[in-house]
């Protein structure tokens, strides 16, 4: 379903309670279930969290100028992408170490994304694997590669990917290493040194040939050693176009010439998004690097966006401001904490709610009209 009548989904929200409803309860609500050092992990960013804050404060920045009185009886927020129709304009984000927030991690949140035929962006770093996601439910799968030193472990996992029935990849290119993150190294606290996050990697047989005795410390290294991968550069984007048919996107672009270049090199999306502040602390919020990329772009490959949606205004502004569609992160992450498949379905209902209903108080029917709304900045 993709249009919307005023209301649909607040009946679901009102019969059933199973999360606080707007997100800064969410996160406190989950604040109290993990642990601190599992909160911080998911919550905090690199550095002093200029960036997070960033994010936070800038779509304040800008203001929605509703053009009335155009009969949105009937909202329709269906896209369109890659040659597929998807009813919302939402994709869930990778997040790599579910398992830290549920213990049925990816497999709760794809369950809970078929209900709406969301897409579900599977991280390297899962604590499942490709296979087990994939038969988990049938919202659409796309999976995302941090690049591995070895990289015949990255071609792999595309291929398992592409056996598995994923429909894109999607490369980070904001996490050649990992960002300063102060909290964590306060704690000492890392999920991968936990034993979360191997999915992928204790299934693969090409890593495992490169494990010398296979134990939980073994893979752990393996699994460090590999992501950390400063070397990466245009060259590895080509050579991966070689090796699969699949749409190729890039996340993590900030800076209008490298969208220019990655269209140039025949790349199929793009996500903008400084990785919800947790790589580069100082980096330019997310919100504010995206009209120029749109603008570069032009239409001729999908421009996605991360970093901040907390609800259907910022969705509404992003997608205003030149996004093709929206990735949900950190709100989706807490919901599952709350109450596993049941809180991001919660979650979901919520938010879409939330923008079906922002769509027809700013006077617009469909993605098109969308794209036109007036959006003033301070
Ligand atoms: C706990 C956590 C783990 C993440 N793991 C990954 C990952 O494995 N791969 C990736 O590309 N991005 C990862 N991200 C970044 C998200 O995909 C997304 O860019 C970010 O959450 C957007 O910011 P927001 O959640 O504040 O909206 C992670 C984010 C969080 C919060
Ligand atoms: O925490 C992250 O943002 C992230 O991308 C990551 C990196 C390595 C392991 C787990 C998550």
């Amino acid at each position: 379903m993709s249009t919307y009548k005023s209301n649909d989904y607040i009946v679901q929200s009102i019969e059933e309670s199973l999360l606080p409803v707007g997100y800064e309860e969410i996160e406190k609500a989950a604040r109290d279930i993990l642990s601190p050092q599992a909160f911080s992990y998911i919550s905090s960013g690199a550095g002093a969290e200029e960036t997070a804050r960033k994010n936070k404060d800038a779509f304040q920045k800008y203001s929605i100028v509703p053009k009335l009185l155009n009969d949105v009886s009937e909202v329709d927020t269906s896209i369109s992408l890659f040659e597929r129709n998807y009813p919302t304009p939402f994709i869930l984000a990778p997040v790599g170490v579910l398992k830290l927030a549920d213990d049925q991690g990816d497999l709760a949140v794809t369950r809970a994304a078929s209900k709406y035929n969301i897409p579900f962006i599977q991280s390297t770093v899962s604590s499942f694997s490709i296979e087990e996601v994939g038969q988990s439910s049938g919202a659409p799968k796309w999976f995302q590669l941090y690049w591995t030193s070895l990289e015949d472990i990255s071609f792999s996992f595309v291929k398992r990917a592409e056996k598995a029935g994923y429909e894109a990849i999607v490369v980070t290119i904001d996490t050649v290493t990992l960002g300063f993150r102060e909290k964590d190294l306060s704690y000492g606290y890392s999920p991968l040194a936990d034993g979360y996050g191997q999915g992928n990697f204790e299934s693969d047989d090409v890593f495992l040939s490169t494990v010398e005795e296979v134990n939980n410390s073994a893979i752990v290294d393996g699994i460090i050693k590999n992501i950390n991968y400063p070397a990466l550069n245009w060259s590895h984007i080509s050579k991966l176009k070689e090796k699969t048919s699949l749409p190729i996107l890039l996340k993590g672009v900030l800076h209008p010439e490298d969208a220019q270049r990655a269209v140039n090199l025949g790349v199929d999306g793009l996500i903008v998004s400084n990785h919800g502040g947790r790589q580069l602390d100082g980096v330019i919020s997310s919100i504010d690097a995206l009209s120029e990329i749109a603008k570069v772009v032009n239409g001729k490959i999908p421009v996605l966006f991360d970093s901040g949606i907390r609800r259907g205004s910022d969705a509404l502004k992003a997608l205003a401001l030149g996004a093709d569609a929206v990735l949900i992160g950190r709100p989706y992450v807490y919901s599952l904490a709350i109450n596993g498949e049941k809180g991001v379905s919660q979650f979901l209902a919520n938010f879409l709610q939330d923008f079906s209903s922002s769509m027809m108080l700013s006077g617009v029917k469909n993605m098109k009209q969308l794209q036109q709304l007036k959006i003033i900045c301070d």
